[in-house]
């Protein structure tokens, strides 16, 4: 992609503060959390390690780690209030929303009374929010009362058997708990950017964690990878695809799942998630959508240079994996939770509330005029 002009639309290129806990490459490298390059994690961490990773500064022993994820199980259960008020909420809302209200509901029941709360919240919201989704998910879908404190000690694993009822094959579990990683932190991208702006006002854990979730709801961040599926599933054929996204392309419409706000020339989060995605396609026979994803992909880079970004082979690789679609953006939530709160805890501390200026570019001053005379 050509040298973007930076004229300050959308604070593109400007430093809004500092962290110590992700850098973004530009060129397709770079990313890493903590200083632990994405791909390595990826290939040898588990999602509850880098949790721990960005809430301690660095990797947790053996003993912390199980100690860590024995902590987490515990959070699962729900409180009744909660399960009651999940249980209003219609089966056509959207799980973002749930999400949202769920942990809003959460931060009325289990209010942050102190910041030295912070971590026990943080880690209240990891192990509870896969059990808000799947409880008012199978609730709404089926008036099924699921158990949310039983399975697997994985987030990961745990997630999936709720979700189908039975414990997940090892490869399912694996490619969830990488999702979970390659999701779980992206320095200041719109939704952590704010729920710093939320904890920079001392506002509660809760309240930032809420607004965040609203923040990553839309399509043009983590919406976007159910609008990726819904792009590729139109598709019968390679051919088709083409003729339907080139045409898009003269358009002008965008195509979910690609291109980036910092990444010039690809997001490093794509190749891994893509490498899933064929692995699972492969397993479940696919011929459609893993070759349709990979022809757009080419097209896009052929005919405009624009790249995959993390959300789009996201789109296959979890449909192979028989996640419903309106499911997506919600295990981004349960994932990205860890980052959100790592940064709500650096921004407390070292605060000073975030208070941009504007260019103003309305009237000058005028008169008053009285309502008879206008
Ligand atoms: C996990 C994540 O949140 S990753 C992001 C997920 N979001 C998406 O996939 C939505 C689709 N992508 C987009 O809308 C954008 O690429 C964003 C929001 C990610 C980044 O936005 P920006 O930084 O403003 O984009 P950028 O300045 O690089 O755009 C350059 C040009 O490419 C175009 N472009 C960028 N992305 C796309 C796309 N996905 N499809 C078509 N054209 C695009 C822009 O319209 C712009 O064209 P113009 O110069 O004629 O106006
Ligand atoms: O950094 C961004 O702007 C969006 C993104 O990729 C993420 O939040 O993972």
């Amino acid at each position: 992609m050509a040298e973007k002009k930076l004229n300050g639309a959308g604070l593109r290129g400007q430093s809004a503060g500092s962290t110590a806990l992700c850098t973004v490459g530009q060129s397709g490298t770079g990313l890493t959390y903590c200083g632990y390059d994405i791909s390595e994690l990826a290939d040898h961490a588990t999602f509850e390690e880098v949790a721990y990773l960005l809430f301690n500064g660095d990797l947790p022993n053996a003993s912390e780690l199980s100690g860590y994820k024995e902590r987490l199980k515990t959070f699962r259960g729900l409180p009744q209030p909660l399960k009651v008020c999940l249980e209003q909420i219609p089966a056509d809302a959207h799980p973002m929303d749930v999400l949202r209200t769920g942990t809003s509901v959460l931060g009325n029941l289990e209010a942050e009374t102190s910041f030295t709360e912070q971590q026990d919240v943080a880690d209240r919201l990891l192990g509870a929010l896969p059990s808000i989704l799947l409880y008012w998910y199978h609730f709404s879908h089926n008036g099924e009362r699921i158990d949310t404190e039983v399975g697997d000690d994985s987030i990961a694993g745990h997630f999936l058997a709720m979700l189908h009822g039975k414990e997940p094959s090892a490869e399912h579990r694996r490619c969830l708990d990488v999702s979970l990683i390659l999701y779980a932190e992206h320095e200041f991208n719109a939704s952590t950017f704010t729920a710093r702006v939320c904890a920079s006002t001392l506002s509660d854990m809760h309240s930032c964690v809420t607004g965040a979730i609203g923040s990553l709801r839309g399509p043009l961040h983590g919406g976007a990878n159910e609008a990726a599926m819904a792009l590729i599933e139109q598709f019968s054929s390679v051919e088709e695809a083409i003729d339907c996204v080139k045409g898009m392309l003269v358009r002008k419409d965008k195509i979910m799942g690609f291109g980036h706000a910092i990444y010039r020339e690809s997001d490093p989060r794509n190749a891994i998630i893509k490498q899933w995605s064929k692995k699972l396609g492969e397993a479940v026979g696919d011929q459609i959508l893993y070759p349709v994803s990979e022809a757009i992909e080419q097209l896009m880079w052929d005919e405009k240079k624009l790249f995959c970004n993390a959300d789009f082979f996201h789109a296959s690789a979890y449909n192979f994996m028989g996640i419903p679609t309106k499911l997506f953006t919600p295990i981004f939530v349960c994932s990205r939770v860890s980052g959100w709160t790592a940064h709500v805890m650096e921004q407390r501390a070292n605060n000073r509330i975030i208070r941009p200026s504007a260019d103003y570019i309305g009237e000058e001053p005028r008169s008053w005029l009285p309502l008879a005379d206008r």
